[in-house]
Formats: structure tokens, sequence, C-alpha cells
């Protein structure tokens, strides 16, 4: 596969989001947030499925024995398709969000199969500080207490190779920072917040990153059509274009996990120099990624 991207479906997605490649079962997942849609596309033979759910879906990570679970709007959910195309959803736990009108996020496991996952006002317009990022440990737990708060449009989550640092971004103009924290991973803890990367220097808002196995940060630059490569001392390594301007997240995948698999949005409006916008991409960088940890390992 080339370095330049290539189209693998043109799903014309409103807010494509959270791609997350299985090797279980060598196939990209991902959402449509606002058409509440699950996607899966098949390596094999390029076919694709998809599901429609009850809410918002923005985020997912899947168990070791194939299901998934999702940050919706009004909770975190245990997800199974039914025969007609629906996904039915077991809420998990609630969450109790700081105002009407809000839903998960960006998500993704720690290195230990613990769900993280932040909220958002629906109208990011807005710009109120009212997001807040939550932490999901599996069974037997109730409530999800407020990790961090004071966040506009929560994105980015990653964390390096050996799970010790975390990554975080806020995409919102007002504020277009990454930023970096030691993470025990004992306790699952997040700590000696840093600023990683201001983006504010560099083209793009920072939205969905996913880390190499060289332990280097791919963030999307939504707006300026880029993903950057940045090294874990925080210096821009190098950046690749996809044909739209919003990507949204990206994912290693592939039998190889050599692949970069890239979600987008479709905007409303004049889309002549952008038609494929909401599709999903591949590229070949280069570097190759690690297999995400399944959720509650
Ligand atoms: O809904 C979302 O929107 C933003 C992207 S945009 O500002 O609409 O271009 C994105 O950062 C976020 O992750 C997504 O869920």
């Amino acid at each position: 596969m080339p370095m330049q991207a290539e189209l693998i479906l043109d799903a014309r997605n409103s807010v494509g989001e959270s791609p997350v490649w299985s090797p279980r079962d060598q196939a990209l997942y991902w959402a449509d947030i606002p058409n509440k849609r699950l996607y899966r596309w098949n390596l094999a033979d390029a076919t694709t499925q998809s599901w429609e759910a009850d809410e918002m879906l923005a985020c997912i990570a899947q168990r070791a024995d194939g299901s998934w679970v999702a940050g919706m709007e009004s909770g975190i959910f245990q997800l199974s398709a039914d025969d007609d195309g629906r996904l039915r959803g077991e809420r998990l736990v609630g969450v109790s969000h700081a105002r009407d009108n809000m839903r998960f996020n960006d998500g993704r496991c720690d290195r230990q199969g613990r769900f993280w996952t932040g909220t958002m006002l629906m109208d990011m317009a807005a710009g109120a500080r009212v997001g807040a990022l939550y932490r999901y440990d599996g069974a037997g737990q109730s409530t999800l207490p407020v990790l961090l708060d004071d966040l506009i449009v929560p994105n980015g989550l990653g964390f390096s190779p050996d799970g010790r640092t975390m990554y975080l971004s806020d995409s919102h103009p007002s504020v277009q920072a990454i930023w970096a924290f030691d993470y025990d991973i004992d306790s699952g803890t997040p700590h000696n917040r840093r600023l990683f990367v201001d983006m504010n220097d560099y083209p793009g808002r920072p939205d969905g990153a996913a880390v190499d196995a060289d332990g280097c940060y791919w963030i999307c630059g939504n707006d300026a059509g880029l993903i950057h490569r940045f090294t874990p001392a925080g210096r821009l390594d190098r950046s690749l274009e996809v044909p739209v301007k919003k990507p949204t997240m990206c994912a290693f995948g592939g039998a190889n996990l050599d692949t970069l698999f890239v979600t987008s949005i479709r905007p409303g409006g004049d889309l002549d120099d952008q038609p494929l916008a909401g599709g999903v991409f591949a590229l070949q960088p280069g570097v190759r990624g690690l297999a995400e940890t399944p959720f509650g390992t």
C-alpha cells in the first residue's frame, strides 16, 4: 500500500470516530457518532457491515471474547448485534453529566484494559468547560467518578507502549492542547499533567490519536487534513496528508499492524474540494502500531 492515503470506504460519515482494529476478527470497527452507527470493515474481502444503536455511539473497546463496550450518551454500554441490524445496548454504568445534551466522545483502554473516555457538550461551539474524563474498570463498578474536569472536547487519549504515560487532548479552538501524564499502571491513576504539544503551533486542531510501537504519538490535525507524528519528547517527526479536511482519529491495524486507518467528518455545505469527506482511509506510514489491550483484561 502506498504512503498516499487509500480510501477503504466512502462511508460519508457525519462524524466518523473511534477506529479500532480487531486482531481476532481481522477487521476494523468504528462509529459514526450522530448517526448512532457502528461499522465493521473486513480485511479479507473488504466487505462492510453496520448496525444502528439507540443512542449516539462515540467510542468503543473490544473484550477478549469479541463483544464490545461503548461510551454513548448516557453511560458505558455493553453492545450486542441483532439479526435485524439493530445494536442492542445494556447499560453497564450511567454517567451524571454536568449539563443536558452531553455525550461521550473519544475513548480507549489503557494497557491494562481499563476503559478511559471523556464527555463533551453536543453543542461544541458553545465552548463550555463541562467535559470530564472517566475510567471504567468493569463489573462491580456502579458509578463513574469524574477523574478530570474543566474540559471542552476531550480527545486524543493514548498510552505509551509501557503504559506509563497517558496522553489527552482538547480539540476546542480555544484550547488545542495535548497533555501528557505520568500513569500509575497499578492504580490506573494519571498524575504530573504537563503540556506535551501546543497544537496552536501546528496545522490543525488535535483530534483522535494512536501511539505506535516506537512510542511516537500520531494525532489527527482536524481542519488541516493532516496526521502528525510526534516523538515522546514532543518533537514533530512527520505529517501525512489525507484527502479530507477533517480527519478525526487514527488506529494501527492490518495483518502486521503496519496500516494506519483514519476516520473523518463529512461536514455540511460545499464538498467540491473534498468529495471523500466522511470516508475511512488507510495509509502505510512505515512504522508499526501496537494491538489495543482488550477491555477487562
Ligand atoms: O463531534 C466531534 O467534533 C469534533 C470535530 S469538529 O470540531 O466537529 O470538526 C471532534 O473533535 C470530536 O472528536 C467529535 O466527536
